[in-house]
C-alpha cells in the first residue's frame, strides 16, 4: 500500500464510525480529505448528517461534495470530529498544524464529544517532536511575541529555532484567522504539557499544535493493516 491507500484506508474505518443524524467536525489536511471524500460519498447515498469544516479548504471540498455544513454557533456541541495529525504518541497526544489549521482544529475538537485521529504509521512516535511544533501567533507584534517564545523555549531547548512561516511567494503563511505561524524545532518534547502551559501564557500567541487530552481515539494504516489506539466509540 502506498501512503496516499493508507491514508484511505485509515479514514474508510473512521467512516465507518459515522451514524445518521450526526454531528461532525471535519478536519484538515490530506488524510481528513479523504474522510470528507467518503463522507460526501455517503450523504450522496442519502446518509443524513450535518458538520462543521475545520479551515476554509475543508469547507471548499465539503461543498463542492454537497456535505450539509453548520457553524459551532448553531451546533456548539458536536458527535464526532475526524481529523489527520503531524505525530501521535501513544498516549493520544499530537502535533497538528502542518497546514496551518490548527487553532479551529483545536476549536472544533474541543466542542466534540469524540475526537479520532486518522493518520499513515509514519505518524505515530514514541515522543513527540520530530515534526516542528507550529505556533499560531498574532501579526501584531510579532518580533516581541517571537523573543518571548524563544526565552521560554530556550530554558529546555538552547538550540531551538523558532521560524516564521512563509508561503510559496515568499510572504509570511496567513492562517483562516489571519494569524502567522511560528515553527518551533524541537526534536524531542518530553513533558508537552508543561510546554503548552508556558505557550499559552504568552500574549500574542493564540494557540499551539499539541493537541493533549483531546483525541479519544486514534486509527493509524500500517503496512499489516489498521492499528487502533483508545476508544473509537
Ligand atoms: O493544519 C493541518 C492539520 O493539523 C493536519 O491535520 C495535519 O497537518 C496533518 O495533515 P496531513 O494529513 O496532510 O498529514
Amino acid at each position: 500500500m502506498n501512503a496516499e491507500e493508507m491514508k484511505r484506508s485509515a479514514a474508510a474505518r473512521a467512516a465507518e464510525l459515522v451514524r445518521d443524524g450526526m454531528r461532525l467536525g471535519l478536519g484538515t489536511g490530506s488524510t481528513a480529505r479523504h474522510f470528507v471524500a467518503i463522507v460526501g460519498e455517503k450523504v450522496r447515498a442519502g446518509l443524513k448528517v450535518v458538520c462543521v469544516p475545520t479551515s476554509e479548504a475543508t469547507r471548499m471540498q465539503a461543498e463542492a461534495e454537497g456535505i450539509p455544513l453548520t457553524t459551532l454557533d448553531e451546533t456548539p456541541a458536536l458527535d464526532l470530529t475526524v481529523d489527520g495529525a503531524d505525530e501521535l504518541d501513544d498516549s493520544l497526544r499530537l502535533i497538528k498544524g502542518g497546514g496551518g489549521a490548527l487553532l479551529r482544529e483545536k476549536i472544533v475538537a474541543a466542542a466534540s464529544r469524540r475526537m479520532v485521529v486518522i493518520a499513515d504509521s509514519s505518524k505515530r512516535v514514541d515522543v513527540l517532536g520530530r515534526f516542528p511544533l507550529p505556533i499560531e501567533v498574532n501579526p501584531f507584534g510579532l518580533r516581541a511575541t517571537q523573543e518571548a517564545i524563544a526565552q521560554v523555549l530556550a530554558r529546555r531547548w538552547p538550540s531551538a529555532s523558532l521560524t516564521l512561516r512563509r508561503g510559496a511567494d515568499g510572504n509570511p503563511f496567513v492562517t483562516d484567522g489571519g494569524h502567522y505561524i511560528l515553527d518551533a524545532a524541537l526534536q524531542r518534547i518530553e513533558e508537552p504539557e508543561a510546554l503548552a502551559g508556558e505557550l499559552v501564557a504568552i500574549p500574542g500567541v493564540v494557540e499551539h499544535g499539541l493537541f493533549l487530552g483531546l483525541a479519544s481515539g486514534a486509527i493509524i494504516a500500517t503496512e499489516q493493516g489498521l492499528v487502533e489506539l483508545g476508544e473509537l466509540g
